[in-house]
């Protein structure tokens, strides 16, 4: 079972929101898609949905026209959430459930199950309007995997929750994946996407900048992150060779080296100069590559 977007296009009147796209995600992976607002994420996911047609390109599922997927395949958490605010959470949860085509036994099951889960199983008979915005995500999220969907959609899934209910949410995610259901999710936090993520595509004002294996943009950026810690000044190797960025922190400072040769050279330099207490060398991080990628000022 994977989705596969071939060279997908969407233009609004003389706006080019999407611009040619490819992206396969198969079957139990998380696909990462993130990019500064306006990039193109939202309406990429409402053409997968079918909600809007491509302009171009194609959509596939299996091999089949995405279009003809049915709904209870499909789980969807929209960025602008939407909860009916008077109807209790059991009562609209069971009216999707029934849409999808469950039983009402198995929606009850399922949404007691993941109530429990999310430490909340008093909301089962609360009206959303008296919970506040952090928790009716919550049941948002249930009402997007009870039917365990094949694929789920998770627009921006982590927005405006506490860390606590980050963590609840992202093991959701992760034993969603276990199991086997294809997630395709967006976000502004690099971190989530880095954390959770085989493959992923960064946006650009509708284009597709970097796509592939999180391993395979790490390696194919190629420059490193070193942090050191000296008892002196290492403001005199901002710009030594290879040396790409340079920052200050409070114990020492943070380099971004073009490669692990560049490591070696400004590593003998700096041991020749005084008592390095820590020199660690790091992949780069999904954040050094947005910004450099999109540029430090689009976010
Ligand atoms: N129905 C529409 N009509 C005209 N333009 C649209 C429409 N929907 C989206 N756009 C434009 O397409 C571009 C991409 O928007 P989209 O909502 O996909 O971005 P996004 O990456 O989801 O952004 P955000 O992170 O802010 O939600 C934007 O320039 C937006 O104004």
């Amino acid at each position: 079972m994977t989705l596969i977007l071939d060279q997908v296009s969407k233009k609004f009147a003389d706006v080019q929101a999407v611009q040619r796209i490819n992206l396969k995600l198969p079957k139990g992976e998380i696909f990462g898609i993130v990019g500064a607002n306006g990039a193109g994420k939202t309406t990429t996911f409402r053409m997968i949905l079918g909600l809007i047609e491509p302009s171009e390109g194609k959509i596939t599922w299996e091999g089949n026209q995405f279009k003809n997927v049915v709904s209870s395949k499909i789980g969807y958490l929209p960025e602008e959430r939407g909860l009916y605010p008077k109807l209790k959470v059991k009562d609209q949860l069971i009216y999707l459930g029934r849409l999808r085509g469950m039983k009402r036994q198995e929606v009850v099951r399922q949404v007691r199950y993941w109530l429990d889960r999310f430490n909340v199983p008093e909301f089962y008979t609360k009206k959303p309007e008296s919970l506040s915005k952090g928790n009716q995500q919550k049941i948002q999220f249930i009402a997007a995997v009870m039917h365990r969907p094949e694929l789920l959609i998770l627009d921006e899934p982590f927005s405006g929750l506490d860390p606590l209910n980050v963590a609840l949410l992202k093991n959701a995610v992760v034993d969603l994946k276990n199991s086997g259901t294809s997630i395709l999710f967006s976000s502004h936090r690099m971190e989530h996407v880095e954390e959770l993520c085989e493959h992923i595509s960064i946006l650009h004002r509708g284009q597709q900048v970097v796509h592939g294996s999180l391993k395979e943009v790490k390696r194919d950026f190629g420059k490193l992150n070193v942090t050191v810690h000296a008892d002196f000044s290492l403001h005199d190797f901002r710009d030594y060779e290879g040396v790409v960025h340079f920052m200050n922190t409070a114990e020492g400072a943070q380099f971004q080296i073009e490669n692990e040769q560049t490591a070696q050279h400004l590593f003998q330099a700096l041991a020749e100069s005084g008592f390095v207490r820590k020199f660690t060398l790091e992949e780069p991080s999904l954040n050094d590559i947005f910004l450099e990628k999109v540029g430090a000022d689009d976010e």
